[in-house]
């Protein structure tokens, strides 16, 4: 299989993707702010958390402020939920506040998802499943794209198929994340099995799965024969790393201490002070664990909870200015 350079632009239908290398959904994590830095630094695509459907057309608050993308272009929204209609009301108003692309939700594990027959569940019920794609592609002008799993569990590797009859409805892009759902995120991805949706599709293919390295990034798109590679973890506590995996330059060392700074009160504007210092915490402990790991663990434990900025922005500083590990690369 030929193998694609990371940094060349790609297309999604008629939208323009700047170079291969995107940032995975995560819910909890890649909030506007995450997705603003993440795209500053050079990563090719940002997508939302997951918006479920029915409470976005019921106006909850959560769900708007997850459909928010000021600054992103390409700004790609994922909706999840089971019900064709819901799906298709959802993706309308994605797309009149602003959406560029809306991807479809088929590949989260977690019960709250499954519960509702949504996520990775559609996959043990395609014909389902292509009737809410099928809905999405006929409510909406934008692409419409769909984030899978290889399928439920070993016996049932569907994803190929599914993925086919995907794009026979209208979907412009497939991003298959190397695991079954049976395997949450147990074990390893595997890649190789990624080849077999590559060989099922003519639209383009995205490839996720426990990529960490510029080698891994390589290797997961030779092995699956996908036009682009999807990172989620590893970019936690770096935003800046899918730019980077795309060639562009990460943070410098002594830019680290500002950069995280400005990131914490990026998020204290979008959520407000009160939730969004709960927001925060993970990120901070995050940053701390990458590049400051000789954090005392008291101290550590005070930025994580104090409710006071001031004191966070002065500790992180401090923690990351008079580290250990000040001569490693930021990346
Ligand atoms: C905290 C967390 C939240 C996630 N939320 C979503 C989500 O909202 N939608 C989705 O399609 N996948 C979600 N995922 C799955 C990721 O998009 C990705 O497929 C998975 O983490 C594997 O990629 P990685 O090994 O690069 O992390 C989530 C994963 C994590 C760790």
């Amino acid at each position: 299989m030929t193998s694609v350079a990371l940094d060349t632009p790609f297309q999604i239908g008629t939208v323009r993707v700047r170079n291969r290398v995107v940032l995975a959904p995560m819910s909890g994590v890649t909030d506007l702010p995450f997705r603003q830095l993440a795209f500053r630094f050079g990563a090719g695509l940002v997508v939302t958390e997951m918006v479920a459907s029915r409470e976005l057309v019921h106006n909850a608050a959560e769900s708007w402020s997850r459909l928010k993308g000021a600054g992103l272009n390409p700004h790609m929204v994922q909706l999840a939920g089971r019900d064709p209609h819901w799906m298709a009301e959802a993706a309308k108003i994605a797309e009149a506040n602003g959406a560029d692309i809306i991807d479809i939700n088929m590949g989260c594990p977690a019960k709250k998802v499954i519960g509702g027959y949504a996520g990775s569940a559609l996959m043990r019920e395609p014909d389902h499943a292509l009737s809410i794609i099928e809905a999405t592609v006929k409510a909406v002008s934008v692409p419409v794209t769909v984030k899978m799993r290889l399928g439920w569990d070993h016996s049932s590797l569907n994803a190929p198929e599914l993925a086919a009859r995907a794009e026979s409805v209208g979907v412009q892009l497939i991003t298959v994340h190397g695991r079954t759902r049976m395997q949450f995120y147990e074990g390893s991805a595997d890649w190789d099995a990624i080849a077999d949706v590559r060989n099922a599709i003519t639209v383009p293919l995205v490839a996720n799965g426990d990529v960490d390295t510029s080698d891994d990034a390589t290797e997961i798109i030779r092995r699956s024969g996908a036009d682009a590679v999807m990172v989620g973890r590893s970019s936690q506590g770096r935003p800046w790393h899918a730019g980077a995996l795309a060639g562009a330059a990460p943070p410098r060392r002594e830019d680290l201490p500002s950069l995280i700074v400005e990131h914490y009160e990026m998020m204290l504007a979008h959520y407000g002070r009160e939730v969004g210092l709960r927001h925060a915490r993970k990120h901070l402990g995050w940053y701390l664990d990458r590049h400051a790991p000789e954090t005392p663990p008291g101290l550590k434990a005070e930025i994580m909870t104090t409710k006071d900025p001031a004191f966070v922005t002065r500790a992180m500083k401090q923690a990351l200015g008079s580290t250990q590990t000040s001569k490693r690369e930021a990346a």
